[in-house]
Order: structure tokens, then C-alpha cells, then sequence
């Protein structure tokens, strides 16, 4: 039989490069999954060796029973791994892995970009240009933002995203860089980034950036009681998931100059309501969850991927395993 020793993966998303299939063809049969919906998905997983997920449909009990006891690899193709029920896949003895590092370039520039078009007001100058409310007069006051050259910069979450937006901002010439997370890094000291508490963090930042993962820690840490604290003159960034934000408060926050601007790639839901107070806001500047969204990214996470899920299905360690 020459499908012996072949294994089986599902890709549960169409729209995986192409890189992927390449890899896995090798040695799998690979099904792909091609509506987004978890009824079918269920379906799709059924007798699976290994998950290829790009997806975020949630991976708990029951898609594993679903799958079945022979699933004992899954690959996710992003950083963020909160839609697993990741005690569900330990108890399981499922190995898993993500794709940290290829995209951290990728993702630090967004947040870069947003830090500055949140600052320097590019939602609300773009609107003064489509309606005709751009004075025609020299206004020395019109339109002005916020510094990123000398500013106190503050980084939730010193890991590699992070670390790459600091080593970014210095670029920048920034002032201080201050970041907290739940332990003092090697890394912070070779970027000369003081670890301070998250309190100082935010009472001292003129810039905050959020990239933490989602977790129980860090859900809703930006709450009414966070954007008390903050400059009023502070921009905030967020890189990481909407989850991380209350996004009431933030928008409270917004409205009456707690807050100065923000730049947000994730926001809470995805894909945003139509009517979203965020999209009206003058001071937010939005993109679609695009953080690592260019090709060679991209390729990179998907090449990632399947090799991670071949070397688990062959026994050895992912590259990048989570567990
Ligand atoms: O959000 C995207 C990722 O986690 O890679």
C-alpha cells in the first residue's frame, strides 16, 4: 500500500501558500478545509494525524474528540495561540507549535506605523482632505501631534515582538524605553529598556504598546482603572488581540482626552461592526488585524508550519514548539 506511513493533515483554511502544500505532500495526505465554519470543520477534522490551523475557530474538547485519539500534532500559523484550550491539548499528549520570530519584523513595523499615524493625527487630516475642511490659511497650531523623538516609551510585553519595536524606536531617538511583563529580560538590559512596574508604566509613557499575549493575565488589563493613569497626551498602540482592552473604556478614554490617540491593528470583534464607535473616533487609527500580513511573512509562517508538523509527525522536536 503506498499510502502506508503517509499521515493524514487537515488545513482548516483555504487560503494557506501554497509553500505549505509543498511540504507536507511528502509525506501526508492533506485535506483542506473549505468553508469557515465550525460545523464543517468538525467534520473535516475527523480522523486526523496532525492539524494545520489558520483559523479562529476554537481547538477544545470537543473538536478533539471530534478529530479523535490519533491526533497527536498541531501547528498553528500565528504567534497567538489563545483560541487553543491548551490544558485540553497537554492532558492529550497533543505536541504543538506556532510561528514566533517570522513574523516579528513584519508586526514591529505596523506597530510603528501606528504609533506614528495615531500621533501625528492621520485619520483626522486624511478626513480634513476628502471634506474640504482643510484651512487654507497658515494655522501654526493646526493639526498637531505628539513627539515620537524624545518620548517615554512603554512596551507591555518584552518578547520578541517587543523587543523589535523597541530596537525600531531607537531609530527613532527615543528617550527612555520602559517595559513590563511578568519578569525582569537579558534582552531589556542589551536594549537599554528599564523593566518598571506596570502602574509607573503607565503614569510615565508617552507611547504604550501592547505585546502580550492574551491570557488570563493580561485580559482587560487596559480598564477604566489603567486609562486614569495615563497621559493625556499618550498614544496607545495595540499589536497583540483586542481582548487585551476594554474597549469601552478605551473609547471613554478617546472621547473626553484621557487619551490622546490610538493605533490598533486588533480590536474586539473581528472583523469590527460597521457602527463601531472606533471607526468615528478622529484620534484611532485602524488597520485589520494585518499585522503579518505581507507575503514573504506570510510564506514564512506557512513554511514554518508545515515543518513543524512533519518533524512532530517524524517524531523529533518542532522548530518552534509551544509544547
Ligand atoms: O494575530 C496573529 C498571530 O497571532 O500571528
Amino acid at each position: 500500500d503506498k499510502n502506508m506511513n503517509r499521515f493524514k493533515v487537515v488545513v482548516a483554511n483555504p487560503s494557506v501558500p501554497k509553500i505549505a502544500y509543498d511540504i507536507l505532500q511528502k509525506h501526508c495526505d492533506i485535506k483542506t478545509s473549505t468553508v469557515f465554519s465550525r460545523a464543517s470543520i468538525l467534520q473535516d477534522v475527523v480522523g486526523a494525524d496532525a492539524l494545520f490551523w489558520a483559523s479562529k475557530i476554537r481547538v477544545d474538547k470537543e473538536l478533539l474528540d471530534a478529530a479523535g485519539p490519533q491526533l497527536k500534532v498541531i501547528g498553528t500559523m500565528s504567534v497567538g495561540y489563545d483560541q487553543f484550550d491548551i490544558d485540553e491539548l497537554k492532558a492529550r499528549g497533543i505536541k504543538f507549535g506556532n510561528t514566533p520570530a517570522v513574523l516579528n519584523n513584519a508586526v514591529a513595523n505596523i506597530a510603528v506605523m501606528l504609533a506614528i499615524a495615531a500621533s501625528r493625527r492621520f485619520t483626522e487630516g486624511r478626513k480634513h482632505i476628502e471634506e474640504g475642511t482643510w484651512i487654507n490659511y497658515f494655522n501654526t497650531q493646526w493639526m498637531l501631534g505628539q513627539d515620537l523623538t524624545g518620548s517615554t516609551i512603554g512596551i507591555i510585553g518584552l518578547g520578541q515582538i517587543g523587543q523589535a519595536i523597541a530596537k525600531r524606536l531607537k531609530g527613532f531617538d527615543v528617550g527612555n524605553i520602559l517595559y513590563t511583563g511578568h519578569k525582569e529580560k537579558p534582552e531589556g538590559i542589551e536594549l537599554g529598556a528599564k523593566f518598571v512596574n506596570l502602574d509607573n508604566l503607565i503614569r510615565e509613557s508617552d507611547f504604550i504598546f501592547l505585546a502580550a499575549p492574551l491570557n488570563n493575565q493580561t485580559y482587560q488589563m487596559c480598564n477604566s482603572d489603567f486609562f486614569s493613569k495615563t497621559k493625556k497626551t499618550a498614544v496607545l498602540v495595540n499589536i497583540s488581540r483586542g481582548q487585551l482592552v476594554d474597549q469601552e473604556a478605551l473609547i471613554t478614554a478617546l472621547k473626553t482626552g484621557r487619551l490622546f490617540a490610538a493605533g490598533l491593528d486588533v480590536m474586539t470583534p473581528e472583523p469590527l461592526n460597521t457602527d463601531n464607535e472606533l471607526i468615528k473616533l478622529n484620534n484611532v487609527v485602524l488597520t485589520p488585524h494585518v499585522g503579518s500580513a505581507t507575503n514573504d511573512t506570510r510564506n514564512a509562517m506557512a513554511e514554518l508550519t508545515a515543518k513543524n508538523i512533519l518533524r512532530a509527525l517524524g517524531g523529533a522536536e518542532m522548530f518552534t514548539p509551544v509544547f
